[in-house]
């Protein structure tokens, strides 16, 4: 398996001069372009990397790009191939993306003898979502931040685990820690959702997902607006937009309403005027404040929270319009008030522990950890103002 990933390496080489290269060339033509869009171009821009420009004006309403169902990586693709024969076999289960992980991974080694070859060669050699980020760089996130990201590395290694529990029993399969963490987030960061009818080989969480090459090459911006689906007329999975583009502009997408923090644990970038950012609080931290300050039946309520399990899951506060009696209505502003103060001197904290002041010193993930730290520590001062 290392041979295929040293050779990932030299085509991400070739391809950050041009985004035009022999594999993407490669990549048409597989895709025979006559019966998708063929007025998106794969370009490098200057400010979000490789994404697709058109060469024709595009207007609300239209499609903008629309994928053939032989071309797209489903469940079915998967359970049609040697992973499924592994699957129906084994006693274990596993959920689509961990079995799509392996299928990524068998296809690659192939090379030039998978059907998939003309897409895997264009899939990106690395990511920049914390998972691939130095142990010594991830202390330059919030505490809240450090926490979830802790979480999920904890959560991507356990996936990893159940793979080799899975494959322990297949002597010509071997899976390095490196090649799963490629293969997953290749796809996190890409994959559509695509409804699929439940398997009993697959476990039934996360299961509705695939990939669809080229379309995959788009990026996302806060301001476009999408409909995506499988139409069963043509049956191509398809793109609707509701915005223009200009010809030569970078068409986007959205990949949801995502907050930053979101954004980099997921896709690993961030974008500075992001609308639906967040400072997540801290469940724990929240609670310690109400207990500290002696808040009415804090105790009682911190049981039913947690006895119904609504500890983990997310929350949002709304006052407008609520009914609050005027003793609570205080407590919570003092609360509130606490907490933000609180969190805005443990994260003024961080911004020490950078390297360096200067941002042209700091590498590329240093600087994407304190632009971020910068929008939490707004995010903050602004909410302190209210
Ligand atoms: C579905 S892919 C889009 C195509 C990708 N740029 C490529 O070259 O293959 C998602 C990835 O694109 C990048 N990306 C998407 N939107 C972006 C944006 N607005 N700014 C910077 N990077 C972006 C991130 O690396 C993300 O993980």
């Amino acid at each position: 398996m290392g041979r295929t990933l040293r050779h990932r390496k030299r085509i991400g080489k070739r391809l950050a001069r041009s985004a035009l290269s022999d594999e993407l060339k490669d990549l048409f033509k597989w895709l025979k372009m006559k019966v998708i869009n063929h007025n998106l171009r794969p370009t490098m821009f200057h400010d979000t990397g490789r994404g697709l420009m058109t060469k024709r004006p595009i207007y609300p309403g239209d499609i903008i790009i629309a994928i053939p169902k032989p071309f797209l990586i489903t469940m079915d693709t998967v359970l049609k191939s040697e992973v499924g024969s592994l699957l129906k076999r084994s006693h274990l289960k596993l959920n689509l993306q961990q079995a799509m992980t392996i299928f990524l991974i068998i296809e690659s080694e192939k090379q030039e003898e998978s059907v998939w070859w003309p897409y895997i060669k264009v899939l990106p050699e690395t990511f920049d979502t914390p998972a691939f980020w130095k142990p010594s760089d991830l202390c330059l996130f919030s505490k809240n931040l450090y926490k979830k990201i802790f979480a999920a590395l904890k959560d991507l290694q356990t996936f990893y685990d159940e793979i080799i529990l899975f494959l322990s029993s297949c002597k010509e399969i071997k899976i390095t820690f490196n090649e799963f963490r490629w293969a997953w987030y290749c796809i996190n960061s890409r994959s559509i959702y695509y409804d699929c009818d439940s398997s009993p080989y697959i476990a039934d969480t996360n299961k509705n997902i695939a990939l669809a090459p080229f379309l995959d090459l788009l990026n996302h911006s806060t301001t476009a607006e999408v409909e995506a689906a499988f139409n069963k007329n043509n049956n191509c999975f398809e793109i609707k937009t509701y915005n223009s583009f200009r010809k030569y502009d970078q068409v986007f997408i959205s990949y949801g309403a995502h907050s930053n923090t979101h954004l980099l644990m997921e896709y690993g970038f961030i974008l500075p005027d992001n609308p639906h950012d967040v400072y997540e609080l801290d469940y724990d931290e929240i609670v310690r404040v109400a207990q500290n300050l002696n808040l009415q039946y804090i105790d009682r309520k911190k049981r039913i929270i947690e006895e119904n399990n609504i500890n983990r899951k997310s929350w949002k506060l709304i006052f407008k319009d609520d009914q609050i009696s005027v003793t609570n209505q205080k407590a919570v502003e003092q609360m509130g008030h606490i907490l933000l103060q609180q969190e805005l001197l443990e994260l003024r904290n961080v911004f020490v522990k950078f390297p360096s002041k200067d941002k042209s010193r700091l590498t590329p993930h240093q600087n994407l950890a304190l632009d971020l730290l910068k929008i939490e520590e707004n995010i903050l001062q602004q909410s302190i103002k209210l």
